[in-house]
């Protein structure tokens, strides 16, 4: 749900929340992350107000698990310490720390404060294709040096292709000694895929959301991915029809539209562009009269990172200009 908060444009209601939760608990899901889509602390102007804040939705999603660990993402900057304890005090259980893939040092504090109050603890590397894979065998060293319990493979503009995937999981696993989780977006169509690459490589954490409920073309589609294990013989101990029916029948109606491999998203994956930045640049698109995908491929060449959605404006805003000269 962290993940698709962005795709309702961070309008969760308690109630949807607890729905989503209680099915994914049923099913036997074993870790479900809900906060803003921007992490903890994300709710304001530049990346959008949520509907009924994170902590409410944090306890109504603890109130509705049995067996789940409710996770929440930080991005150091946008929350801070002080949201890291409400949210374990409100009943969450994991964080996951979450920088550029260049960024590690950034995360030291938080990951040492939850793991002294007692959460399970990942570092989560964002925008992995862009950084050389020595780079990022470095940075998830710092991260695992801090005291992450694991960490990410963050493919956040969904470009990276299945090579491309087995080469980061494979160095990593050669240099770590925590485990390693994999983070998909769709964009390129081939989000189960690096999925599968991943675990053949040694991954154990593994991201999903029902029905592609995520940023951009979403991430890999958890039922799918599901059914597609159970195939090729992992017993992971989810229940398939469950995960199925939360999908169908809570997750479909929720959702604004269905999560095809639209321009916008397929630009993304192409140019290397931080999935969250899709709706922004479609607003900004209309709002200054220019193509989103002018807007996210002059982003992508300007190598934004997460945090930066200022800057869609700014260039939406210069687009507009060069066009209105005839440039
Ligand atoms: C803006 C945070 C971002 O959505 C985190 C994430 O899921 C990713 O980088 O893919
Ligand atoms: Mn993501």
């Amino acid at each position: 749900m962290r993940d698709g908060s962005h795709v309702v444009a961070h309008q969760f209601t308690r109630e949807q929340v607890q729905a989503v939760a209680k099915g994914l608990d049923d099913a036997g899901v074993p870790y479900i992350e809900v906060s803003h889509g921007d992490g903890l602390g994300g709710s304001t102007i530049q990346y959008g107000r949520s509907l009924v804040g994170e902590m409410e939705l944090i306890e109504a999603a603890v109130a509705s698990c049995k067996q789940a660990k409710v996770a929440v993402l930080l991005i150091p900057g946008i929350g801070t310490v002080h949201e890291l304890k409400e949210a374990q005090n409100r009943g969450a259980g994991l964080v996951r720390v979450a920088t550029h893939v260049t960024e590690a040092d950034v995360s030291a504090q938080h990951i040492h404060i939850a793991r002294e109050l007692g959460m399970e603890v990942c570092g989560f590397l964002m925008m992995a294709h862009s950084a050389p894979v020595e780079k990022l065998v470095e940075q998830a060293k710092l991260m695992q040096s801090y005291g992450a319990e694991a960490v990410y493979v963050t493919d956040s503009a969904g470009a990276l292709l299945p090579d491309q995937v087995r080469e980061r999981i494979r160095a990593l696993r050669q240099s770590l000694d925590i485990e390693i989780g994999f983070h998909a977006h769709n964009n390129l169509s081939v989000a189960i895929a690096n999925t599968l690459v991943a675990l053949e490589e040694g991954a154990t954490r593994i991201d999903g959301s029902l029905r592609c409920l995520g940023a951009g073309a979403g991430n890999a589609q958890t039922e799918v991915l599901i059914a597609v294990l159970d195939r090729m013989g992992m017993d992971i101990g989810i229940d398939l029809y469950k995960l199925m029916d939360v999908a169908e029948e809570i997750v479909g109606p929720i959702m604004p539209h269905s999560q095809e491999i639209r321009k916008g998203s397929l630009v993304m994956g192409y140019a290397g562009v931080y999935s969250s930045f899709l709706l922004h640049a479609e607003r900004a698109g209309k709002r200054f009269g220019v193509d989103p995908r002018d807007i996210l491929l002059e982003v992508g060449r300007r190598k934004a990172v997460g945090g930066q959605e200022d800057m869609i404006i700014d260039v939406a805003a210069e687009l507009a200009k060069l066009q209105k000269a005839g440039g």
